[in-house]
């Protein structure tokens, strides 16, 4: 078999089928909507299984929303955050026709209503409120607190509204939050909700009966065990917000799923180039850096590496990329004796892996690999045979 240029993705199609049968079930086929945050992986194949699936799409610049409406997804399917959105893509949106624009700030309504304006469109407004919790997650993933750039603070809700209620091309489609990402502890969730209960009731009393309520996403991975946990826990997710949200009547339930539903499903594989040995560390140094996956770069992020092709007894390496950046390494691992020449495969990085690859030491592109392709096959069948 020819040999295959690494690094590269591999996506595992049908752990993706799984997630998907497992999230449908537990989320029921209530009024509970999600909507894939196409953020987390923007692969073609991986988007045909989410409309297939029927989920929406949570887009966060115009660039995602234009490619969600090439990929086929219907603009009703489209909520559209973000804290900087530029005028022409909120032209972008309200023109299409987006299911909501999720606002995140007083100024950002008035720029809403005169695109509108000039467009003469009406658009469907969330009001993306920050709750102020802590998602108990990485600060660097952490959204919904007030020293977090997102949403508007909420007790500036009433001022919103009077603000919104100035331009009849404004529709009040519902409130928004999203607290943050990789979240374990489901407990923050849970505290969402009580908040969320007492907006929604607080919106109630003064006559105000939004159609939709979202929740954004976040439900975390398990990094640490792969294996042992290669699905999400969606039904305890769901069932908090079954029991724990009050929902009104007709009102329906919006969720933006990113990490949950792909983070599982990607590897990143790598061949070994050199070890090098010094009197602190062993170094393992492979072709994949943080130009490929920069999440260890970016928040000491740890992702689970094997060794694939020996069988050697276990030693202690520092697995490093070739970037000339030292914080371009991937930490401490133990692994098989390895040797120049072997093949490592880095697990889940099918959410925010590949997308935030960058071309930062003209590293060149990684064509990516399904498991659904020949190739593919070919090459497992292969690596199962020399090991
Ligand atoms: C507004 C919004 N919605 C949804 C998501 C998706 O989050 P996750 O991938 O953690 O589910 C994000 C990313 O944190 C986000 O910023
Ligand atoms: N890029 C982050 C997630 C960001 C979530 C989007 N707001 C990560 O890799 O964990």
């Amino acid at each position: 078999m020819q040999k295959i240029q690494t690094p590269f993705y591999y996506y595992d199609l049908d752990l993706l089928d799984q997630t998907l049968s497992k999230m449908v079930r537990a989320r029921g086929d209530s009024s509970f909507h999600v909507h894939y945050a196409l953020k987390a992986n923007a692969e073609a194949k991986i988007l045909a299984k989410m409309k297939a699936t029927g989920l929406g799409v949570d887009c966060v610049s115009g660039g995602e929303v234009r490619y969600a409406l090439e990929q086929g997804f219907g603009a009703d399917q489209i909520v559209y955050a973000g804290v900087g959105k530029t005028d022409w893509e909120l032209e972008l949106a309200i023109s299409s026709e987006v299911h909501g624009i999720n606002c995140e700030s007083i100024e950002e309504l008035v720029v809403i209503a005169e695109v509108a304006n000039k467009l003469q469109k009406s658009a469907n407004v969330y009001l993306r409120l920050n709750p102020n919790i802590d998602a108990k997650t990485h600060p660097n993933i952490t959204t919904g607190t007030l020293r977090n750039k997102f949403g508007i603070p909420a007790n500036e809700l009433w001022l919103a509204l009077e603000e919104l209620a100035k331009y009849p091309c404004l529709v009040f489609a519902g409130l928004h939050f999203h607290i943050g990402s990789q979240i374990e502890d489901l407990s923050p969730f849970v505290r969402l909700c009580t908040e969320v209960n007492v907006l929604q009731k607080a919106l109630r009393d003064k006559g105000y009966n939004p159609a939709n309520v979202n929740v954004g996403g976040g439900l975390g991975i398990d990094y640490k065990k792969p294996d042992a946990n290669p699905i999400a826990d969606f039904d305890t997710y769901f069932e908090n917000y079954r029991r724990y949200l009050n929902i009104y009547d007709n009102q329906q339930v919006h969720f933006e799923l990113g990490r949950s539903l792909v983070g599982q499903v990607g590897y990143l594989f790598s061949e070994v180039l050199y070890i090098k040995k010094t009197k602190e560390l062993d170094f393992a140094i492979i072709d994949a850096g943080m130009s490929e996956l920069m999440r260890p770069a970016l928040y000491g992020a740890r992702h689970v590496i094997q060794n694939v092709s020996s069988v050697l007894p276990d030693h202690e390496y520092e697995v490093v990329g070739p970037i000339c950046e030292s914080t371009d390494t991937f930490g401490k691992h133990v692994l098989p004796t390895t040797q120049r020449g072997d093949l490592l495969q880095i697990r889940s990085v099918g959410a925010y892996g590949s997308v935030l690859s960058t071309q930062y030491n003209m590293r060149g592109e990684n064509q990516p690999m399904f498991s659904d392709e020949e190739n593919a096959q070919q090459f497992f069948s292969a690596l199962h045979a020399e090991v």
